[in-house]
């Protein structure tokens, strides 16, 4: 389980985390919700540790990844697919993958099957630079990418954004057989409310760089939700 224990996060002297806590399960999808600029792309940040916090613990697996680098992380199963996506546009979809090979032991270092099963179109463009495809195509390599680390927890920062409608679902499809596979917690940061509420398991809405709202989608009041992410 990760367990996200009373963080502070600064930019300089502004304060971007407040005291955020939060939890995420294996086999279930957690999604933090918000409007612009509430701090959420932050924690994603302070949990894969490109961003250091100024207090609070981020425990996974029972130990505190606070402190460490994000390639120690990597390698304790923390994968993370960036808002923006970040592939490298001049290396072709093989290598990005193998991009993902880093925090691997040498036996392990091959692309799972598995990745082209959930996203054929992979394999149909395997030799093609990754600034040659589409936002969509961009994105499924950039799951794809952290999957081949075989992470134990999926970040992703808003995988919808900017992608048609078609390869959200197949992006959506993925997420579900991932988390069925019940062997991996999934943190999603996304602004689409219906498609991230039909996906998740549980929830948290942040405002302000904090967590102001949380629990499971069963137990989720939508007109409260959605008063936090209207402008
Ligand atoms: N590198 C940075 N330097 C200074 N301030 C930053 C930096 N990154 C984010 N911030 C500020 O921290 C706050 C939280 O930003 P963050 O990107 O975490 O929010 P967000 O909820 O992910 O928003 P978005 O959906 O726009 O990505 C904002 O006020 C933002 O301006």
């Amino acid at each position: 389980m990760l367990s996200v224990e009373s963080i502070d996060l600064f930019y300089g002297a502004a304060q971007a985390l407040r005291g955020v806590s939060l939890q995420a399960q294996p086999g279930q999808v957690t999604a933090v919700l918000g409007r612009n600029g509430v701090g959420k792309s932050s924690l994603l940040r302070a949990i894969t540790g490109v961003q250091p916090i100024r207090s609070g613990r981020i425990v996974w697996k029972g130990a505190d990844l606070a402190g460490l680098a994000p390639y120690d992380r990597a390698r304790r199963g923390v994968a993370y697919v960036p808002q923006g996506r970040e592939i490298f546009p001049l290396l072709t979809v093989k290598e990005n993958l193998e991009t993902g090979f880093a925090p691997l032991p040498r036996k392990e270092r091959f692309v799972p099957d598995e990745i082209f099963d959930l996203f054929p179109v992979l394999k149909d463009m395997l030799h093609r630079r990754g600034g040659d495809l589409s936002g969509g195509q961009q994105q499924q390599l950039a799951i794809g990418r952290a999957l081949v680390t075989r992470p134990s927890l999926l970040v992703l920062d808003e995988p919808t954004e900017g992608i048609q409608p078609s390869i959200i679902k197949d992006i959506g499809r993925a997420i579900d057989y991932l988390r069925q596979r019940g062997d991996m917690a999934i943190l999603l940061v996304e602004q689409y409310f219906e498609w991230a509420r039909d996906l998740c398991d549980t929830y948290a809405v942040m405002d302000r760089g904090q967590v102001v709202l949380a629990g499971s989608r069963g137990e989720m009041a939508e007109s409260d939700v959605r008063r936090h992410l209207s402008v």
